[in-house]
């Protein structure tokens, strides 16, 4: 018996039983498989919503934002190098920790949130562009930003940062886009500059409309210092869809998702959504335990709700489902 898989990749069908000499006989499997990337870029062509990313950076933060319905995420460089590396933001983290930690997190549920990740500067030259957008795509990634920041970058909302030639930053962004498109991957590509500290804003739009002339999907001016810059940028670039980086405290003024949507923002990202509230939680119960010797966790909430929240009862169906007799009893 032969089965014929069709498997719906990107917008198309792509008929596998066309490669067959044969007619293919019946029963036939139709397996659909609509990757993150093709479902991020269905939300920004067939909508006109702003698609709120909570920062995540790593399963648990993620595992949360899942649980309240996120509809899409964002994995943070930042987050990613302060829990992998315990360091921060001046591009320690590298190429290796970044994709591990996104395919960790966009496989939680491969049909859940699309993600969203950092990529930092592409980690070197066009062949190292080329490969970490290889291996976001194989992670199940289904965007990321780039930027123009030099190699030994910073966190965009510290003061001091230098950016590379206009040139080598078109050089990152075709060595990104052709890689996509070579692999025909919908992954959504952000072009992203931190010009502005060092060039101004005119010389940020300059080099997001040569982003855009190549190819690049969303544009992301880092840490715009006013309200009426960030409004202005998307009156500047439109229709391109523009990605806003809410970093409370950091060098932009607050600006809620209400007000990001009327500006016409397509994606916020909140950077440190999860790892600001997460160390003062784990600070003021780590001080807890230091001066009066107990954590004081509020009562119901023991190891088995922080357990469900990371999919115990989907692992406990999977084992019954397959024969296993681990989980019967419930746990
Ligand atoms: C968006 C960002 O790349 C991140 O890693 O989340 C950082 C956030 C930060 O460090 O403030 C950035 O803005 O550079």
């Amino acid at each position: 018996m032969t089965i014929a898989v069709q498997a719906q990749q990107k917008d198309f069908f792509h008929d596998v039983t066309e490669l067959q000499p044969e007619p293919v006989p019946a029963p036939t499997l139709t397996v659909q498989l609509k990757p993150a990337a093709s479902r991020l870029r269905r939300m920004l062509r067939e909508t006109d919503e702003l698609i709120i990313c909570p920062g995540v950076y790593d399963g648990l933060s993620a595992r949360v934002a899942m649980e309240l319905g996120f509809k899409a995420m964002y994995m943070t460089g930042a987050g990613t190098t302060a829990s992998r590396l315990g360091m921060a933001d001046l591009g320690l983290a590298q190429l290796h920790d970044m994709k591990t930690n996104a395919e960790m997190i966009a496989n939680l549920d491969p049909y859940g949130p699309p993600l969203i990740a950092d990529m930092d500067t592409g980690y070197g030259g066009p062949l190292m562009v080329s490969k970490s957008v290889q291996q976001y795509i194989q992670a199940n990634v289904a965007g990321f930003h780039i930027e123009d920041q030099i190699q030994n970058k910073r966190c965009g909302h510290l003061a001091g940062k230098k950016v590379v030639g206009l040139e080598e930053y078109e050089m990152r962004i075709r060595a990104a886009k052709l890689t996509k498109d070579r692999l025909n991957s919908d992954i959504v590509l952000i072009a992203r500059t931190d010009a502005l500290q060092q060039h101004g804003y005119d010389e940020c739009i300059k080099r997001l409309k040569a982003a855009r002339a190549l190819g690049a999907d969303v544009g992301l001016l880092e840490g715009f210092t006013t309200k009426e810059q960030a409004r202005q940028a998307v009156k500047d670039l439109a229709p391109w869809p523009l990605l806003l980086n809410m970093v409370e405290n950091g060098a932009t003024p607050l600006i809620t998702t209400k007000e990001a949507h009327e500006m016409g923002f397509r994606i916020m990202i909140f950077s440190f959504a999860s790892i600001t509230p997460a160390y003062l939680g784990i600070r003021s119960a780590f001080e807890r335990l230091k001066n009066e010797g107990i954590v004081g966790i509020p009562e119901g909430l023991g190891p088995r709700k922080i357990f469900e929240v990371c999919g115990l009862t989907d692992s406990m169906n999977i084992d019954t489902a397959s024969g296993g007799d681990g989980f019967l009893e419930g746990v």
